[in-house]
């Protein structure tokens, strides 16, 4: 995905919203999902990686809710390019709002020890960014192996329709319990669950590298994206007819379209030739 200075925005997006009653039925299955997982799992607990983002700190109040405190472990890992308001978030949803254990272990050293290996990469925004996305999914995997837990992965799905993902990064996880919701709705479930509302509203960044914000990456803002997931891509509502409901010119409809194809490949598991007897 590359860099956009234009925000696209739809005159009138989708309302996506959930009634009171969805909203509780959604958190009564995402706890019932979570507590299933690890119970089938025989492990002890989750861990979660924790960036003082909504999605993080939804999937952190949800697991607490479906497995209990003592059974959720958050790593906070902050890299250079990480805000400090957000990494201090994280540590607020770990310590005073969950009251869980958590560890920061700062992944600079690490991802310099790859780059000092592999000097050809060094100084390549995106390969690096994804590098430190990987390397927090490997220490995720040591805390896991080490405490009988599985890892928490906390896309929705917004992010995977598009592929606004890093492949064996944060899409590196044993399950993925918010991944039924748009990003609308994430918001809307983290608000019913009495995430404060600072951290619900913040605005979004995979903090790859200093400045990135979701939507200027990807070139649309999150409802007009919501929008035209609901409609075009899992609604099968025409291009002309999408741009025309929620007021947005079919070059908006395409780019989602032209994502969603080009990640295809992120949300299988590897293909390989068919067997030759
Ligand atoms: N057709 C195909 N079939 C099979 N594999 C294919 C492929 N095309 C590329 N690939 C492989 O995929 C790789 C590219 O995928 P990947 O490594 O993921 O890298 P890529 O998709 O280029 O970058 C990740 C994107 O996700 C965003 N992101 C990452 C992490 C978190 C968040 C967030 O929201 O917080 C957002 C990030 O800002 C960026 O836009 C290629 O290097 C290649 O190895
Ligand atoms: N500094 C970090 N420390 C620990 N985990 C992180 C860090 N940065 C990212 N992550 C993990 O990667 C996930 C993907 O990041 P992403 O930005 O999509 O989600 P978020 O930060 O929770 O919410 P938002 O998308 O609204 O920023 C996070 O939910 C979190 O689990
Ligand atoms: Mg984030």
């Amino acid at each position: 995905m590359s860099e956009s200075t234009t925000v696209r925005r739809a005159e009138s997006p989708l309302d996506v919203s959930f009634s009171e009653d969805e909203l509780a039925a959604h958190r009564e299955h995402i706890t019932g999902f979570i507590e299933s997982m690890v119970a089938e799992a025989g492990a002890d607990g989750a861990v979660i990686g924790l960036s003082g983002g909504i999605d993080s700190t939804l999937t952190a109040f949800l697991a607490v809710e479906a497995l209990g405190a003592d059974s959720v472990y958050g790593l906070v890992m902050p890299s250079e390019v990480n805000r400090e308001a957000n990494m201090s978030d994280a540590e607020r949803v770990a310590s005073d709002l969950l009251g869980i254990e958590y560890d920061v272990v700062g992944i600079e050293p690490i991802v310099d020890t790859f780059l000092e290996a592999y000097p050809d990469a060094e100084g390549d925004t995106m390969a690096e960014g994804n590098l430190m996305v990987r390397t927090r999914a490997v220490l995720n995997y040591l805390a896991a192996n080490h405490r009988n837990a599985l890892v928490l992965g906390t896309g929705n799905k917004s992010e995977a329709l598009v592929g606004y993902f890093t492949k064996y990064g944060d899409g590196a996880v044993d399950c993925h319990p918010i991944a039924n919701l748009y990003k609308a709705q994430v918001r809307q479930l983290a608000k019913h669950v009495d995430v404060p509302a600072d951290l619900a509203e913040k605005t979004s960044s995979a903090e790859m590298w200093v400045g990135q914000t979701d939507e200027e990456e990807m070139g649309l803002d999150y409802p007009t994206l919501d929008s035209i997931l609901a409609l075009h891509i899992e609604g099968g509502v025409s291009k002309s007819a999408t741009a025309k409901e929620i007021g947005v010119d079919e070059a908006a409809v395409e780019r989602v379209r032209e994502l969603n194809t080009q990640s295809e490949h992120k949300r299988h598991v590897p293909p390989e030739p068919d067997p030759l007897y």
